[in-house]
């Protein structure tokens, strides 16, 4: 349901079946937080049994190779991590771009398998501060996302999520201003719109993500346009992310 906040954990390259008990207990103050929509991108091996100790909170991918299942040894297809239990998929985030040299043609093809295999997409986007003090942050992240996004959407609330993650503030302590963080949000819906139409651009959730934590989520999720968090160092443990899901939580009751 797009109109209800959605915030996402992203554990990254961490996880060990200890990290069971902190998914059960987000999993179960969540069943009491329903107007905030949960959710948990484990490691993909962790993605099965974190799917099945949870009732509530949605479970998904980091990443997912593109194309059908075959010989292409190591990789994960869109349709294997669905089996697993992933719902959704996070694509296009920038480690990935960075560590794996991901160009957004390649994303868009992860984009396209993961949307046939029945999964809602998380397409990330972001720019490096070069970037943003030259002024092209705007631009830069919308030729990301026009070469990365299907021509076509269907049930959008369903199928995509953007996430909007400078590059210079995640796991770094900053963040962009609001007002940045919402001028920024402004441009990526201007551009769905122009995509997709106004009704099904409205029901894009668009998330930020960058040093999101306990103290700051109420502030940032304010931010104009902003649908929620992706949120990776703050997930790892209950505490630190239920305080994330508890702010959203407060903030729809103002
Ligand atoms: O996917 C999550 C983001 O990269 C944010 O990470 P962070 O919350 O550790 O800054």
């Amino acid at each position: 349901m797009a109109d209800r906040p959605y915030i996402v954990g992203n554990w990254k390259m961490n996880g060990t079946r200890a990290m069971l008990s902190e998914a059960r207990a987000i999993d179960r103050t969540s069943q009491r937080v329903m107007k905030v929509e949960v959710a948990l991108a484990p490691p993909f091996t962790l993605i099965h049994a974190v799917h099945r100790e949870v009732e509530q909170i949605g479970v998904g991918a980091q990443d997912v190779s593109p194309g059908a299942d075959g010989a292409h040894t190591g990789d994960i297809s869109a349709s294997m991590a669905a089996d697993a239990g992933a719902k959704f998929a996070i694509l296009g985030h920038s480690e990935r771009r960075q560590d794996h040299g991901e160009t957004n043609a390649l994303i868009k093809s992860k984009v396209e398998s993961a949307i046939e295999a029945g999964m809602r997409v998380i397409l990330c986007c972001g720019e490096t501060e070069e970037t943003r003090d030259e002024g092209k942050a705007e631009s830069f992240v919308a030729r990301q996302l026009k070469s990365s996004l299907p021509e076509t959407l269907d049930n959008a609330d369903e199928v995509l999520t953007i996430a909007y993650e400078p590059i210079w503030a995640i796991g770094t302590g900053r963040t962009p201003t609001v007002d940045d963080i919402g001028a920024m949000h402004r441009s990526i819906k201007a551009l769905l719109v122009d995509l997709y139409g106004e009704e099904m651009a409205d029901q894009v959730r668009i998330l930020y993500g960058g040093s999101v934590n306990a103290d700051n989520a109420k502030e940032l999720l304010a931010a104009d346009e902003v649908g929620g968090a992706l949120v990776g160092g703050a997930s790892l443990t209950a505490e630190s992310f239920l305080g994330i899901v508890l702010a959203a939580a407060e903030l729809q009751d103002q």
